[in-house]
């Protein structure tokens, strides 16, 4: 469905990188149909272009106004620079797909000042390996088969849910941020097995499959996560004692709040930077 268009990423950091590393174990799109710009960093994209074939260009505007599909993965801070850079280059018929955090499809339409499609997108870091979780949201001009090759790109990076865009602040919070919770919740679990003797990479080796064993029981069987704590939890043994020490530390109500404060700073991102240029 994509798979003669060309792709421009404007931005060419860590999520850049999960996104072209998922296409490329793909190989659902030639890698020289990929091209990468950023601001300035340029050992960064020589290290792009080495490692995964893709092609970065001296001419900017030339490889925004030749692609069919642009990817906006810069950071919030910056993608009112970025846009008006670039919006003279960028024409209607081109598909926009925003992974940038907290600004709207409209403020980006705004920008652009046309009424060319726009889809707003939030994967995570697991891209990189296949295995985002990714959520995405139509803006107003964009129509269904703007979606349907949208969803095909991120299809090639993991799974893809569709939400309302009023959504996707909570799923930054939820499923953008979410890997660094689990990466926390693991170094705390390697810094107390390391304290009761571990040798670290042995730690690690059973944590990991841990982690993946949980994951996939949640997967296969659709049991509740609850009855499956609770299958765990032997009366009077030692899940009980450990899970006692999380709730007296209110375990649950920080990652609650955790994910809320994220949300809320999402949408603080978009609000602040659509100051910037209204
Ligand atoms: N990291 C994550 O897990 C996730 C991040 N996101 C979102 O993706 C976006 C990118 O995040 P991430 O990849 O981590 O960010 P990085 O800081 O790693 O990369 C940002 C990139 O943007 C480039 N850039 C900055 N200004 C401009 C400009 N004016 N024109 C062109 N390029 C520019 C930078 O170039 P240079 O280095 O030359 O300055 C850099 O390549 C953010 O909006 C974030 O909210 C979404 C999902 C997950
Ligand atoms: O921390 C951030 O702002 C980005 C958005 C989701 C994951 N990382």
């Amino acid at each position: 469905m994509f798979e003669d268009k060309k792709i421009c990423f404007i931005g060419a950091g860590s999520v850049t990188e999960a996104m072209i590393a998922g296409l490329a174990q793909k190989k659902l799109i030639p890698l020289e149909n990929i091209t990468i710009l950023n601001r300035e960093n340029q050992q960064r994209l020589f290290q792009l272009t080495k490692k995964y074939g893709v092609i970065s260009s001296a001419n900017k505007q030339q490889s925004i106004s030749e692609a069919d599909i642009l990817i906006l993965a810069v950071k919030p801070k910056d993608i009112a620079e970025s846009l008006l850079n670039i919006r003279e280059a960028t024409h209607q018929k081109q598909l926009v797909l925003s992974v940038v955090a907290g600004v709207t499809t409209d403020y980006i339409s705004d920008l652009l000042q046309h009424h060319g499609p726009v889809i707003r997108a939030m994967p995570n870091t697991s891209a990189m390996i296949g295995m985002s979780a990714t959520a995405v949201a139509k803006g107003t001009y964009a129509k269904e088969e703007d979606l349907k090759i949208v969803i095909s790109v991120l299809e090639s990076i993991g799974t893809v849910s569709i939400v309302d865009e009023e959504l996707l602040d909570a799923v930054t919070g939820l499923s953008g941020s979410g890997p660094a919770y689990f990466y926390y919740m693991i170094e705390a679990m390697e810094q107390a097995a390391v304290e009761l003797g571990f040798e670290h990479h042995k730690a690690r080796e059973l944590l990991i499959q841990t982690l993946i064993g949980a994951g996939h029981m949640l997967l296969e069987t659709k049991i509740d996560p609850t009855i499956l704590r609770e299958k765990v939890t032997s009366p009077g043994g030692t899940t009980m004692a450990g899970l006692k020490i999380l709730e007296e530390y209110h375990f649950q109500e920080a990652i609650k709040s955790a994910i809320k404060q994220a949300t809320k700073r999402s949408k603080e991102l978009g609000a602040i930077y659509s100051e910037f240029y209204k």
